[in-house]
């Protein structure tokens, strides 16, 4: 199982330069930056408690569209915003994120998140994947629901600087870039796929089957180690 930043190490080679940033089936808000010959990293934050299909569609879909060398997956450590909620432990989502996406080369997994401390806050998150990664262009791929949340987050306007936002359709939730910095954010359509890790803790929870909604190992790993039976 990696210890470190996955991502650090496994990455497939460049597929080309060439910025596609505002792909002909994304719904055409922001031209993304322009191609600076760099590698193409995009980053998947979220709580993954647990890691579902959607999430996993949402960076396949956005790695295809943008030309991305590589999606790192960011588990949160202390994701302040639900901390209304109990959140599994960090090793548990952690450990499910990877089983999740071990099986694609394109993907990895960082624990920059959880391994900092403290509340997570995604500026912390991409000034640090800049400072391992300096020969990257970021590009953050977030939820209809979290982008439309942004303005919300610590040092919001600083993001933008950091990396090219990516927001993705998400069923019951209005993809918009209202308010948010021109050039900044790209909004893409993605397969929809109504599956929420809060709707899959309740099935857990109810005993209902959580298959198909989330990955097979997935669906082992929360049976192994008992989550959500008591919620
Ligand atoms: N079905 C989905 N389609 C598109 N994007 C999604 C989907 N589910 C989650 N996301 C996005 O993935 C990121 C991480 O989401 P998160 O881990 O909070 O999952 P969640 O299903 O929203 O969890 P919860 O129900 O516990 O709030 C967010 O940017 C979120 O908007
Ligand atoms: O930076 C912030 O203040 C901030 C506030 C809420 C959420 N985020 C990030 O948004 C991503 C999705 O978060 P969540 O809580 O919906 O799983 C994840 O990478 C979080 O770290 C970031």
């Amino acid at each position: 199982m990696p210890t470190g930043p996955a991502h650090e190490t496994a990455h497939a080679p460049a597929r080309g330069t060439q910025n596609r940033a505002v792909p002909a089936r994304a719904t055409g808000r922001g031209s993304g930056p322009r191609s600076s010959g760099k590698r193409r990293l995009g980053v998947m934050g979220g709580t993954f408690d647990p890691i579902h299909h959607g999430h996993l569609v949402a960076a396949s879909e956005v790695a295809a569209q943008f030309h991305l060398d590589e999606v790192v997956f960011v588990p949160t450590g202390q994701p302040w915003q639900k901390s209304h909620r109990t959140v599994s432990a960090a090793e548990d989502r952690y450990l499910m994120t990877v089983v999740a996406t071990v099986e694609n080369p394109q993907f990895s997994v960082s624990r920059i998140d959880i391994d900092r401390g403290g509340p997570t806050y995604t500026v912390d998150t991409l000034r640090d994947l800049r400072e391992l990664n300096p020969d990257a262009d970021l590009f953050f791929i977030t939820g209809a629901d979290a982008l439309a949340q942004i303005l919300t987050w610590r040092d919001s306007e600083e993001l933008f600087s950091l990396a090219h936002f990516i927001g993705v359709t998400r069923p019951g939730h209005t993809l918009t870039d209202a308010g948010l910095p021109k050039g900044g954010v790209s909004l893409v359509e993605v397969p929809a796929l109504a599956i929420s890790s809060t709707d899959c803790r309740a099935r857990v929870a109810k005993g209902d089957p959580v298959w198909y909604l989330v990955p097979d190992g997935v669906v082992r790993y929360i049976d192994k180690r008992q989550l959500y039976r008591g919620e």
